[in-house]
This record gives C-alpha cells, sequence and structure tokens, in this order.
C-alpha cells in the first residue's frame, strides 16, 4: 500500500496544479508587479554591465582617453549600484511575497482541515496528506520564494545575454551556439541518473527517519521488552542503506559536476582563442572580445541555473497539487444551505430513531435499527460487553459521523437539518482519555468557554474537584501541562475534563467512563465531580462503575449493535439476562 503510493507521488507532476496558488497570488498582486520591475532592473543593469567594460577596455586601454575612461568607470559603479539596489527589493519583494502566499494557504488548509469529519482522518491517505502538510508548505514557500524569481531573472538574462552575444559578435555566436548541444546532451542525460539516485538517498533517508520516529515513539514499550539493542541494530541497518544510497548520489553528482566543469571551461577556452585570433587579425578590438565573454558567461550561468528550476517547480507541483487534494475535500457533515434553527433555550433531548450504522470501508454494522431516546434531565447508563457499539452511538450524537439509516435527533431537530457548529454546542463530552493541550491549567480549562474569567474557571474547577491539585501545582493555575509540561496523572487529567465540561455548561452531557482503575482516592474525588456534573443534565453515559450505573434513570443494555434490554437496575437484574450476567462479571453483583 505504502509502496504504491510512493510510486503515485512520484509520478510525473501535473503542473496544472499550481493553479492552487492563482487566487493567492492575485491577492498580492501590487508586491509581484513591484517585483517584477525590480527584477527587470536587475537583469538589465547586469546585461549593460559587459559594454561599459568594453567601452572601459577599447577607448579607455587601447585608445589611450584616460579622461573618458575614468567617466565610464564612474558609469559603471552608477550600474552597479542600481544593480545592488533593485536585486535587494527584487529579494525583499519576492520573500515576502512568497511567506504571505503560504502563510494564507496553511491557514486556510488548516481551517479546511479543522472541518473535515474524524472518519477521513482515520484513513492512511490522511495521515500522509497531513503529516506533508509542514514539508509541502515549505517547498512551495522555497518556489515562491526564490524558485519563481531565479527562473524569471535568469530567463531575462539568457535571452538577453544570447541576444547581445549575436550582437556583438555573430561569427564567436555560431561557434557557441554549434558546441550547446555537445555539452547539454550528455548533461541532460546524466542529469536524469544523478536525480534518480538522489532519489533513492531521500527514501532511504525518510525510511531512517520514520523508523527512529517510531521508536522513539514506542520507548516505554521498547525498554520493557529489552528490545533497545535489537531496535539500534535495526536503525543502524537503515542508517547505513541511506548513507551507501547517498554515497552513490554523491559520487555520481561529483562525477556530473566535473565533466560539466570541463565541457564548459574547455568550451570557453575554444571561443576565446577563436576570439583571440581574430583580435590579433584586426578583425576585432579587445574590448569586444571581453564583452563577447562576459555575455556568454551571463548566457551559460543563467541557462545553468534555469536547469535547476525544473526540479524545484515539477516539486512544488507535487505539494501543492497535495494541498489542492485537501482543500478540494468536502466535509461530509456540513451546514445544508438552509440550516433549520435549534430552539432556544436548548430542550436538552436527544432521540436515536432506527439509526443503522457502519463505520467507512467496514462491511460490519456497528449499529442495527437503534432506538431510543433520552428527557430532558434523564440519566442514561448504556452498558454492555467490548464492541457492542456503546462509544459509537457517543460519536454518532456528537456527529462525527450521520448514520446510514434513520436520524439522530436533538430538541426535535434532525442531524443533517443543523449546522454543526449550533448542533454540538449543546453536548459537553467528557471522553475515556481526556485530551490535555500543551498550554496553562486555566486555557485547558476554559477550552470550551475561551472568554471565562478567572472566577469562573475557578468555579469550575472546585465542582470538579480540581481546584486542590491545580493550586498545589508549581504555577498553581498558570501551570503549563501536557507533553511539554507538567505532567498529569489519569485521575487529575479526567478531573480537569470535568472542569471543562462545567464551565461548558451544555444542556446535554456525554460521559465515557474512564475502563481503567483509578486508586480508590482519585476514585471517590473523580465520582463526586461526575455526580455534580451530571445533577440536572441529561446526560448519556457509557458506564462501567457500579455507583454510575446505581444512580442512572434508566440503563440501556448493549449487544453487537442493539439494544437488547432496558430498564432500572433492579428490573434489569430480577430478569436474568445479560445485564444480570454482566452486572455478576463487571461490576461485582450477584445474579439474580
Ligand atoms: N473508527 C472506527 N472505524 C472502524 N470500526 C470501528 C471504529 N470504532 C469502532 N469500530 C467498530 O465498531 C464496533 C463497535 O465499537 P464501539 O467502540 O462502539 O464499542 P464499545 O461498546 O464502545 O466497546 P468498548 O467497551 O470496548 O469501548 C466494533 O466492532 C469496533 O471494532
Amino acid at each position: 500500500m505504502a509502496e504504491t503510493e510512493g510510486k503515485t507521488s512520484k509520478a510525473r507532476p501535473d503542473f496544472r496544479s499550481l493553479a492552487t496558488f492563482w487566487p493567492y497570488a492575485r491577492a498580492q498582486k501590487r508586491r509581484i508587479a513591484a517585483a517584477l520591475v525590480a527584477l527587470v532592473v536587475a537583469s538589465l543593469a547586469t546585461l549593460v554591465l559587459p559594454v561599459a567594460v568594453r567601452r572601459v577596455i577599447d577607448v579607455g586601454f587601447a585608445g589611450g582617453e584616460r579622461q573618458l575612461a575614468n567617466s565610464y568607470f564612474i558609469l559603471l559603479i552608477g550600474v552597479v549600484a542600481v544593480l545592488a539596489l533593485a536585486s535587494s527589493a527584487r529579494f525583499y519583494l519576492v520573500m515576502t511575497v512568497g511567506e504571505r502566499i503560504v502563510a494564507s494557504l496553511r491557514a486556510d488548509v488548516f481551517r479546511h482541515l479543522t472541518r473535515l469529519e474524524p472518519a477521513f482522518f482515520d484513513s492512511s491517505k490522511a495521515g500522509d496528506l497531513v503529516s506533508r502538510l509542514t514539508a509541502d508548505t515549505t517547498q512551495i514557500k522555497s518556489t515562491f520564494a526564490s524558485t519563481a524569481s531565479i527562473a524569471l531573472r535568469n530567463a531575462i538574462m539568457a535571452l538577453g545575454a544570447l541576444a547581445l552575444m549575436v550582437a556583438t559578435s555573430p561569427r564567436l555566436s555560431a561557434i557557441v551556439i554549434g558546441v550547446i548541444p555537445l555539452i547539454v546532451i550528455p548533461l541532460v542525460m546524466s542529469g536524469r541518473s544523478v536525480r534518480r539516485r538522489a532519489r533513492m538517498a531521500q527514501d532511504r533517508l525518510a525510511e531512517a527517519s520514520a523508523f527512529a520516529a517510531e521508536a522513539v515513539g514506542a520507548i516505554r514499550t521498547m525498554q520493557s521488552f529489552g528490545a533497545a539493542r535489537q531496535t539500534s541494530a535495526r536503525f543502524e541497518a537503515a542508517s547505513d542503506e541511506a548513507y551507501a544510497a547517498s554515497r552513490g548520489a554523491t559520487a555520481s553528482r561529483a562525477l556530473l559536476s566535473g565533466v560539466a566543469i570541463f565541457l564548459v571551461s574547455a568550451s570557453v577556452v575554444c571561443v576565446l582563442w577563436t576570439g583571440a585570433t581574430e583580435v590579433f587579425d584586426g578583425r576585432m578590438s579587445g574590448g569586444r572580445l571581453s564583452q563577447f565573454i562576459l555575455y556568454a558567461v551571463l548566457a551559460a550561468s543563467s541557462l545553468g541555473q534555469l536547469s535547476e528550476v525544473y526540479g524545484d517547480i515539477s516539486a512544488a507541483a507535487g505539494a501543492s497539487g497535495r494541498l489542492g487534494e485537501i482543500l478540494a475535500m468536502k466535509p461530509a457533515i456540513a451546514a445544508p444551505p438552509h440550516p433549520r434553527p435549534m430552539p432556544e433555550p436548548s430542550l436538552g433531548e436527544l432521540a436515536f430513531e432506527d439509526v443503522s450504522f457502519s463505520y467507512p470501508g467496514r462491511e460490519a454494522s456497528a449499529l442495527h435499527h437503534l432506538s431510543f431516546s433520552i428527557r430532558p434531565g434523564e440519566r442514561i447508563a448504556l452498558v454492555g460487553p467490548s464492541g457492542a457499539g456503546k462509544s459509537t452511538v457517543l460519536q454518532l450524537a456528537l456527529r462525527f459521523y450521520d448514520p446510514q439509516g434513520g436520524r439522530v435527533m436533538v430538541d426535535g431537530v434532525a442531524g443533517p437539518e443543523a449546522e454543526p457548529d449550533a448542533w454540538r454546542e449543546r453536548f459537553a463530552l467528557v471522553p475515556q482519555e481526556p485530551t490535555v493541550f500543551g498550554v496553562s491549567v486555566r486555557d485547558n480549562i476554559a477550552y470550551g468557554r475561551p472568554g471565562a474569567t478567572q472566577d469562573e474557571v475557578e468555579e469550575a474547577a472546585r465542582l470538579a474537584a480540581a481546584d486542590g491539585f491545580i493550586r498545589e501545582l508549581p504555577e498553581g493555575y498558570d501551570t503549563i501541562v501536557g507533553e511539554r509540561g507538567v505532567t498529569l496523572s489519569g485521575g487529575q487529567r479526567q478531573r480537569l475534563a470535568i472542569a471543562r465540561a462545567v464551565l461548558k455548561d451544555a444542556p446535554i452531557l456525554l460521559l465515557d467512563e474512564a475502563t481503567s482503575a483509578l486508586d480508590s482516592e482519585s476514585e471517590r474525588a473523580v465520582q463526586d465531580a461526575l455526580d455534580r456534573l451530571m445533577r440536572g443534565r441529561t446526560t448519556l453515559v457509557v458506564a462501567h462503575r457500579l455507583a454510575t450505573i446505581l444512580s442512572a434513570d434508566r440503563i440501556l443494555v448493549m449487544e453487537e449493535g442493539r439494544i437488547v434490554e432496558q430498564g432500572s437496575h433492579a428490573e434489569l437484574k430480577a430478569r436474568g439476562g445479560l445485564y444480570a450476567r454482566l452486572a455478576a462479571l463487571q461490576f461485582g453483583l450477584e445474579a439474580a
């Protein structure tokens, strides 16, 4: 699979994908126009230089007119100054255009990604696209900020220098143009193999880096299995392969540059030789020969730089193709053209009506004709064996997916009729493994309500039984937590998530209780916090704790995507069915 994807990404790039930039470039048209002016001025100044040099040599040196030579020198300094100024302006303008275009593009792609349904991120293609996002935008920036201007400048210079070469000496030009194919053909042919080898080296390097990233990510598993030595050996082998491949690429590149230097220099010597004969024979002035040589060198270096541009532009085309693919994706869960307004204030009603659902790419149904409704303020516990579909019910309630059959209703409005943000406003979720962001504790709690005051945040933390441990953190509410900050225990993370839900104060609460056991003190604190959070709120909880099911108004028992029993704890226990068996097994209650 990865193999096929790798091959496609290396296929001939589709240059039409560069059209993705058009709207971004249009927004920068003034700067681009100014950059073009600077670029043309700099190129013209460079093209004028050889004429000034010829004048200095012919009039000054050969003609012996010192005064005139001096004024040509002054002119030369003027031209050089214009060249310098225009080059600086071009560099600044082109770089900022590139940065601006890429910044807007990056922001758009990211905004778009945040709107896509979670199912998109489950696919391997998504992983590939997202992980290349940074590399792709960087590639595009370098193409815009330097390659485009290098291409344009060198195209102007190459054309200008070639035309002026012909104007300076048609005979010498004919010789130069005759030898160009002798230089270019072998270079282009060997260039292909160099590029192929360079790509192989890059692939090996990418494999080695991916291996290292995976190993470091799984450092605990690796060390606990005593697999450090074996992992290092595998990395070393991958790294050696990368070295061998890059040595091959470097060797062919070295050979290529040697051949190129020889061919180019030998042709310059030949031309110089022929030119010198003409000077000796009095058919050409020394200054004119110098002018010609300067134009030839300019043309050669411009053409040389142009040849490198193709690779860069095709890489940018590949990168923009991938970004364009993201931008072209239509979110599966989007607002309809005329969304139905949700009633205000919220009633806090949630209902599943004959809902059938299977995950994308899965044949088996996760939910079969599921129907239930929760009245405002009611507390419902979902129980059932692993894989029964309990978490799926929460995901559908939040519209991370839409069902293939039936409908999910909130406050009398069906999912597809509503605006997704307005819909999700009505829910607060406390997941099994809460996410803690790498920001302060305060910002973590205020995540669901960014404008919340310090008092509101503290009040939410108190209700979630989190205030105590937060105050003991090194910088209290300002402590940075998460991967780069202070590590929180499982129970602390849960209480932080509960505080976040308290602050959001949504009418419907979705809870996925943690299956992993906490120590009894944390367990108590979390349970108390949850009780306070659930009070008076419509609650749907995937229950793993006895206390939770005992306090539920109603229990829905799920098995293989269906509700097989429902009722109160006492009724279900008395029935002696699946619930009674689960209660005995999971919750340690005697089966009736
Ligand atoms: N993202 C997904 N993509 C594909 N299939 C999934 C996905 N998530 C869950 N499933 C499948 O859907 C079915 C129901 O899973 P679900 O997670 O809802 O069960 P659960 O009752 O919550 O289980 P547990 O108690 O173990 O968390 C399972 O067969 C599972 O393999």
